[in-house]
């Protein structure tokens, strides 16, 4: 060790939610922990994609909800300055002065710069005024630097400066006119939101046949007829072929595949994310310098001798969510708290055991979409004896209470020999809060006769599990 190092129990890369999340669980356990962070504490879901998305989404649901209630009726359009006015607020103004505080807090050491491992326990940090500082881990570094949205290679897209969720969640002018290249959650949740927001043409270039892909169908059916309703320009199977704007920041062409040109105002690419790895140094510990970082179930990274390296959230490629992310986070701040002191590390909230496809997962549109365990479709290829059932939730009273003409649909997939549900799928108005429901059910795998006795109060949307059940045939 050089005089010039300075040394921590811990290490951690990246101070997004998960590696905040980290950093906290092994200062609970007593270490010394060092946060690295390039630009900003709290990372990229609290500046430029869960929380500022939402705040977008939010008064577009609320202005949907009001139109469904006869007696009620909005003013006038939103207020977008408003509504980004409030965007400001909900990320601190792009300020992380909150998240450092609450680092210091744990406590935890935030140092300003950019992280590189380099060799085993070892971190070299650029700092922001160009100098750099050696960092040295007693016991583990933490590698949760996140990941970066992907750009497909079109031609002229790149040189186009599409923009992806960071601008989208960050936007301070919206494009009158829009051009949104994917279907998932990202191009489906921004692509509402602005197109409320002052969007007026937007269109979507979807490849597949289909939105959110990986959900149950019907999801992607009830959320299309919902877009297509508020005027999105929505086209399946549809590949954006050739990008041209010749002016920087002015209008922009996308060719499709089918012949056909869009002039827009700006375009906004969602069509998933590159773990963020390079050039962070994993060549240095003797792993390949691509891809995820492979972690076991305690979040240590495979094929690192002396097991000292860790991986959680985006960039172990689990499962790309925060709540995930910040799951697996707390068990690795234990499982190296443990080890460092030399206690038991196989406790079991020491393991991640959610089949990361299982996650559970909400899309915040209009309607609102959730899942958690297989869809019936992976529940069949991997040749569970499957059973499904499907409800109209605008027929439960508790829904038709919320709204007028309430849309929404709810599927149950069961495992017939064990009775036990693999997945779950609710889609329609004010849905969420039921999420969590379904997550203990499937994943404390609650038999259903004893699901049964969980009475749902009346008149509430909860009132679907009884007619799930009793669709069932309970
Ligand atoms: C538009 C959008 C909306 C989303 N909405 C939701 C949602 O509603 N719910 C949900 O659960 N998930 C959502 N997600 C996914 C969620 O944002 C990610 O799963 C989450 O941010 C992952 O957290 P993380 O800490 O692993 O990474 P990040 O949030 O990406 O944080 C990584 C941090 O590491 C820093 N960093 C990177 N490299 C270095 C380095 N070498 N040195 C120092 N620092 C470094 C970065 O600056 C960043 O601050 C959304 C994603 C997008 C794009
Ligand atoms: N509410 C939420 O929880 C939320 C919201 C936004 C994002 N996220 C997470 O962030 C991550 C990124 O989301 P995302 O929507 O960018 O990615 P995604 O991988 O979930 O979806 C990308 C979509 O783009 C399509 N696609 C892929 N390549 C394409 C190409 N070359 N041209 C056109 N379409 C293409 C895919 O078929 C897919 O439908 C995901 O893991 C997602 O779960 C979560």
């Amino acid at each position: 060790m050089g005089d010039e190092d300075d040394v921590f129990d811990v290490i951690v890369m990246g101070a997004g939610p998960v590696g905040l999340t980290a950093a906290r669980r092994a200062a609970r356990g007593g270490l010394s922990v060092a946060l690295v962070e390039e630009r900003l504490a709290g990372g990229e879901c609290q500046f430029y994609a869960c929380v500022p998305s939402k705040a977008l989404l939010r008064p577009v649901e609320l202005a949907a909800e009001v139109s469904r209630m006869p007696g009620l009726e909005l003013r006038g359009p939103i207020d977008t300055a408003a509504v980004l006015a409030r965007r400001d607020e909900t990320v601190f103004d792009f300020d992380d002065a909150v998240l450092v505080r609450l680092a210091e807090n744990y406590p935890a050491t935030l140092i300003r710069g950019r992280a590189r491992l380099a060799g085993p326990l070892r971190v070299e940090t650029a700092t922001r005024d160009g100098g750099r500082r050696s960092l040295r881990a007693r016991h583990a570094v933490v590698v949760a630097t996140g990941s970066d949205p992907a750009v497909p290679d079109v031609p002229g897209l790149r040189e186009a400066r599409p923009w992806s969720n960071r601008e989208a969640t960050s936007v301070r002018q919206v494009p009158e006119r829009l051009v949104v290249i994917g279907g998932g959650p990202v191009a489906c949740e921004m692509s509402q939101a602005l197109h409320a927001l002052g969007a007026r043409e937007t269109t979507m270039l979807v490849h597949g046949d289909r939105l959110l892909s990986r959900m149950e169908p019907f999801t992607g059916e009830l959320l299309a007829d919902s877009l297509r309703k508020s005027g999105i320009d929505l086209r399946f199977r549809r590949l954006a072929q050739r990008v041209e704007r010749p002016e920087p920041g002015g209008p922009v062409t996308v060719h499709t595949d089918d012949g056909q040109r869009i002039e827009a105002d700006e375009i906004l690419v969602g069509i998933g994310r590159d773990v963020a790895v390079r050039d962070i140094g994993l060549e240095t510990v003797g792993l390949q310098p691509h891809g995820p970082i492979k972690v076991d179930r305690s979040m240590r990274a495979t094929g690192v001798p002396g097991g000292w390296l860790y991986a959680v959230g985006d960039v172990n490629g689990r499962s790309l969510l925060t709540h995930m992310g910040k799951y697996q986070a707390r068990v690795c701040g234990d499982v190296i708290a443990a080890r460092a002191k030399g206690l038991p590390d196989n406790r079991p909230s020491m393991r991640d055991i959610v089949d990361p496809a299982s996650s559970p997962q909400i899309i915040f549109t209009d309607p609102q979409i959730w899942m958690v365990g297989c869809t019936e479709a992976r529940a069949r290829a991997e040749g569970y004896p499957v059973r499904v059932v499907e409800y109209d939730l605008g027929a439960i009273e508790g829904a038709y209470l919320q709204a007028e003409g309430y849309t929404g649909r709810a599927k149950i997939v069961v495992d017939e020999e064990r009775r036990v549900l693999l997945g779950v799928t609710f889609a329609g108005p004010a849905v969420v809060d039921h999420l969590q429901t379904a997550t203990l059910a499937v994943t404390a795998q609650v038999p259903l006769d004893q699901l049964w006795h969980v009475v749902p109060a009346f008149p509430t949307v909860s009132e679907i599990w009884v007619a799930l059940l009793e669709e069932y045939g309970l």
